[in-house]
């Protein structure tokens, strides 16, 4: 459904991502895992249309996803999440979730006056769908504050309820949970199980490898750029390679410190902070 061709993205002359092919299939949950700078946000900013790829191709069911033309990602049913969302503070909660629709039919003039009661309908299921979505994210109580009010924890459950107002068919995610509490974090895990259930393929770039454990189906792990794993969340921390990016090059006598443990039984936490060997 969604593809990468050989994808390669350079910054004067650092590469970012290097040479990557990828699929993403209808209803995939798929993670993109890897340690700080080796790409992960590169490569969403090229799968969502946001950047355009130096050398190669990103393809959504055949059509070739065009950078340059900024609505055209989104009209093919490509979203996404930002790490920092940048949301206008002025609008309130629930404008910021109606800016993220496209209109009801009703938006056209001719059309309000001449069938006013369709228009109405059509415009409340609108709001209704808006409500529902800042519900799952408990944020419906909050629908008429400004959106710069909310916390940065909050601001993040916002752009995802309002990436969804579309039905995407591919929502990217880049680091949703942070800055989210522990117990919301649950719950956005089963929202987005959810949105899945709802015909919606993820790709979800996270740190936290609990999450990723308890949610993916799949797992892409990159480092300095390159796809260095293609496997399930529970296969990555007996991969030599990932436990190396993460960890670096072992050293004799030295242990690798992949510490298992994480939200879910069975998952693995590879931990990055101060851990290079
Ligand atoms: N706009 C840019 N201009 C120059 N260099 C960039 C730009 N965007 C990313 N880079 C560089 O590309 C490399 C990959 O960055 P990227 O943000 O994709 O990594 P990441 O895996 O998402 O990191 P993190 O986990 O820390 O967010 C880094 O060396 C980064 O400094």
């Amino acid at each position: 459904m969604l593809s990468a061709h050989d994808v390669t993205r350079s910054f004067g002359g650092l590469t970012a991502v290097n040479h990557v092919s990828l699929e993403i299939g209808p209803r995939e949950i798929v993670g993109l895992v890897g340690p700080n700078g080796s790409g992960k946000t590169t490569l969403l900013n090229l799968l969502s249309g946001f950047l355009a790829p130096t050398s190669g191709e990103i393809r959504f069911d055949g059509t070739a996803v065009r950078a340059r033309r900024a609505w055209q990602p989104s009209r093919l049913g490509l979203r996404r999440t930002f790490q920092l969302p940048k949301l206008p503070a002025r609008m309130s909660v629930l404008e910021v979730m109606l800016a993220g629709g496209r209109l009801p039919a009703g938006a056209s003039p001719w059309r309000s006056l001449l069938t006013p009661g369709a228009v109405r309908r059509e415009e409340a299921a609108f709001i209704g769908k808006a409500m529902g979505l800042l519900a799952e994210v408990d944020l419906a109580g909050l629908a008429d504050h400004p959106a710069g009010g909310l916390s940065g924890g909050q601001q993040k459950l916002l752009g995802l309820a309002a990436a969804l107002m579309d039905d995407p068919a591919v929502l990217l995610l880049d680091e949703p949970t942070a800055g989210v509490n522990p117990s919301l974090r649950r719950r956005m895990a089963d929202h987005l199980r959810r949105i899945r259930e709802g015909g919606t393929a993820l790709v979800i770039v996270e740190h936290d490898m609990g999450f990723i454990g308890d949610l993916c189906d799949r797992c892409l792990a990159l480092d300095k750029g390159a796809v260095i794993a293609n496997c399930r969340p529970d296969e990555l921390s007996g991969n030599q390679q990932v436990v190396e990016a993460y960890l670096g090059r072992r050293r004799p006598g030295v242990p690798l410190r992949v510490v298992a443990g994480g939200a879910v039984a069975g998952t693995v936490d590879i931990k990055t902070s101060g851990a290079r060997a």
